[in-house]
Order: C-alpha cells, then sequence, then structure tokens
C-alpha cells in the first residue's frame, strides 16, 4: 500500500504533498535503519499504519492557516508530520522526551522540504507555549495527558470548532475517558480498511482541563 491509498481518501491532495507523502517511505526506511523508530513489521504498512491513521485526525479537524497545533509524544513524528503535509499553512510544534526521535522528525521533515514543523527535545508537561489544538498519539494515559495541557491554550478561538485535544486511540475507550466532556469518532465511518476497525479519534473540548 503506498501513496494510492491516501489518495483514495485524501483525492484533493496537490501534485507537491503527493510528492512529499511518497518520500516519506524512502525516508522512514533509512533512518529506520539508524534509529528505531518504527517497527519492522510496522514498515511494511506505513501509509495505513502511520501515515492513514494520523490523517483520521484530519476527517474530524480541518487545520485553517495560521492555527497553532502542538503534537504531543510525536516519536517519529505522528501524527505531526502527516498532519503538516495535509495543512501547510497551519504550524505544527512536535515534542518528544528523547532526542534520538527528534533528530528523525527533523531529518524527515527537512528531507520532504516541510517549513510549518518545529520539532523540540522535551518533556510536554514543561513545554511553556502555547496553542490552539493538542493532538497525540499513543503516549500516556489520559488524566496524566490532561495534566500535562495546563497553560497551553491560547485564549482566542481559532476554529469553527472549539480548540482543543484530537487524540487518536485504538480498543476500549471507556473506562479512560470517563466523566470527561469528549466526542468521539470511529475511523470506520471514514476509511474502508479492516485496520480502522478500533481505531478512533477522541475530540475533548477545553472545558475538560485547566488550560
Ligand atoms: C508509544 S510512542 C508514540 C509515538 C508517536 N506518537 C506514534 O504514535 O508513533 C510514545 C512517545 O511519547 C514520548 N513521551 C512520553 N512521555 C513524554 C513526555 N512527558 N513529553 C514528551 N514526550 C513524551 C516517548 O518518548 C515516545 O516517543
Amino acid at each position: 500500500m503506498s501513496i494510492s491509498l491516501l489518495l483514495k481518501y485524501f483525492p484533493d491532495l496537490t501534485e507537491n504533498q503527493a510528492e512529499q507523502f511518497t518520500k516519506l517511505e524512502k525516508l522512514y526506511e533509512e533512518w529506520n535503519e539508524k534509529i528505531n523508530v518504527i517497527s519492522r513489521k510496522d514498515m511494511e504498512s506505513l501509509y495505513e499504519k502511520h501515515i492513514l491513521h494520523s490523517l483520521g485526525i484530519a476527517k474530524v479537524m480541518e487545520f485553517t492557516p495560521g492555527t497553532k497545533v502542538l503534537d504531543i509524544g510525536t516519536g517519529g513524528g505522528f501524527p505531526g508530520i502527516p498532519l503538516a503535509i495535509l495543512f501547510p499553512e497551519s504550524e505544527f510544534t512536535l515534542i518528544d522526551s528523547i532526542g534520538k526521535k527528534i533528530s528523525v522528525v527533523n531529518a524527515v521533515a527537512e528531507g520532504i522540504g516541510l517549513k510549518n514543523v518545529t520539532a523540540i527535545h522535551g518533556r510536554a508537561e514543561k513545554l511553556k507555549e502555547k496553542f490552539h489544538f493538542v493532538v497525540s498519539r499513543a503516549v500516556t494515559q489520559m488524566p496524566e495527558f490532561l495534566r500535562w495541557l495546563k497553560g497551553k491554550f491560547e485564549k482566542e478561538q481559532f476554529n469553527l470548532k472549539h480548540n482543543g485535544v484530537l487524540y487518536l486511540k485504538g480498543g476500549d475507550l471507556a473506562e479512560e475517558l470517563a466523566g470527561l466532556k469528549c466526542e468521539i469518532y470511529a475511523l470506520k465511518n471514514y476509511f474502508d480498511e479492516e485496520f480502522f476497525e478500533t481505531k478512533k479519534v477522541v475530540y475533548l473540548s477545553k472545558g475538560n482541563f485547566n488550560s
């Protein structure tokens, strides 16, 4: 599976975006040899399990030009890099506490000419900047994650929907999200692929945390 899979669900990609997505495979392959950021098994389904999965957020939220988005615990750049390609006029900050992973993010962003990505080596809870949205995938349990968000949101609204968090999750969410005000979007409704059966985007509005 490759770029044709993305074009099936995002037919309006520009030539430049399609080229950027196409280049990702080779770049991640090269970097994975040096620094393991994606498991060997997952590399075989990079477009499905990492890139298209990350773009599930784009089916729920369209980031308008100038929107500032933080990706917490980005690892090798997911969901931040695919979203930055799709929304070239929004600004993406990708943070991870492991420096080697941030080196990969920087190399990949440079390799495909992404101008809207800043990669930071550090702990999310220590970051002092403010954003309109936070995105994330597979980083920590929700109660801890919500504590990290303190002080991270701009006061102004910047989208049709309220600013907030878009979190990619698989499996059972009931216990983790108990008591939180959130909307859950099943990715199966957007992507007709078996892999997305249990995958969801959890959208938490700012009311859930002290911003
Ligand atoms: C399971 S990986 C997920 C990586 C990526 N989001 C993905 O889905 O491929 C979790 C990542 O969160 C990072 N992480 C954990 N705690 C963090 C913190 N407090 N601040 C920043 N990054 C953190 C780890 O270094 C790791 O790269």
